[in-house]
């Protein structure tokens, strides 16, 4: 009997990307299957978000071929494209006093407020409640923006991302600001859903290893927008990778599924 692969989620072939005279991407080749949990780690200005916009069908390649489940940028209109994609920003946008529930439906609107006269139907709200549920808000589907926490504004997002039932979900430092407390609680429901949504391919940017859900099954590390390391979790993040991502000693340590970075002592002991 033969075995087919898993399906290509993303798969980007010498990518570059150029901002003026300065290349941010200098050429970067990688392949996420389906349901797939990548963390993308790197230092600050290592391209994470860059990538993320590339993976996100919002910015082009300068040159290089970037697929996209089953499209490739250039080639297929990016607005449609966009729909399949559940895109978390910590920097939401929102000014305005919506709902819980408003913010969780405007994903299926992929706009920041909710249209004046859109209203969802039966089906959509039901489907609403249920992600409210799921992130722990059941309860609280009333409150507003401007009063939420940063962990109920952050586990809103997610909802309104999945309400799409995006094939692909990127999650761009999804624990920011987020308490011990709500950052676990954010941890678990990622964990579930790689449980009741095993189709779903994610990729979460980091910048802390105690940040990645049990779930992770992949990593790439970025520094000056070059890979480093990119494969499985276990392969990837080592302390030397890391130790090289960071220009700076760090041990890694696992236990459990979690992770953790220490500096890396006997580095440093060994430089003395
Ligand atoms: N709008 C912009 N105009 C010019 N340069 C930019 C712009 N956005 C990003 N850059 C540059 O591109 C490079 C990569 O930035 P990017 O935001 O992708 O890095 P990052 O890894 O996400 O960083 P951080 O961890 O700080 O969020 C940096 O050198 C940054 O200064």
């Amino acid at each position: 009997m033969t075995q087919t692969a898993t399906p290509i989620a993303l798969a980007l072939d010498d990518v570059t990307f150029r901002r003026g005279d300065q290349t941010i991407i200098p050429g970067l080749s990688v392949t996420v299957r389906r349901g797939e949990h990548w963390a993308l780690l790197g230092p600050n200005g290592a391209g994470k978000s860059t990538l993320m916009s590339l993976v996100g069908a919002v910015a082009h390649p300068s040159s290089g071929t970037v697929r996209i489940l089953d499209s490739q940028i250039g080639r297929v209109e990016l607005q449609a494209l966009r729909r399949r994609i559940g895109h978390v920003n910590p920097r939401h946008p929102l000014r305005s006093p919506l709902t819980v529930q408003d913010v969780v439906l405007s994903g299926l609107t992929g706009s920041v407020d909710l249209p004046p006269r859109w209203r969802a139907d039966a089906d959509e709200l039901d489907h609403a409640t249920r992600l409210i549920e799921l992130f722990g808000l059941g309860g609280k589907a009333e409150k507003r923006w401007p009063t939420m926490s940063q962990g109920e504004r952050g586990r809103a997002l997610i909802a309104r991302a999945l309400i799409t039932d995006p094939e692909l979900l990127l999650l761009d430092e999804p624990s920011t600001g987020l308490d011990i407390g709500a950052r676990e609680q954010l941890l678990e429901t990622l964990d579930l859903l790689a449980v009741t949504r095993p189709e779903l391919t994610w990729l979460l940017v980091t910048h802390h290893l105690e940040e990645l859900p049990t779930t992770t099954t992949h990593a790439m590390l970025l520094t000056r927008g070059q890979l480093v390391a990119a494969g499985p979790v276990g392969e990837a993040l080592t302390s030397r990778a890391v130790t090289e991502t960071f220009g700076y000693p760090i041990e890694v340590v696992e236990g459990d599924g979690r992770w953790a970075a220490r500096t890396g002592r006997t580095a440093i002991a060994g430089r003395v």
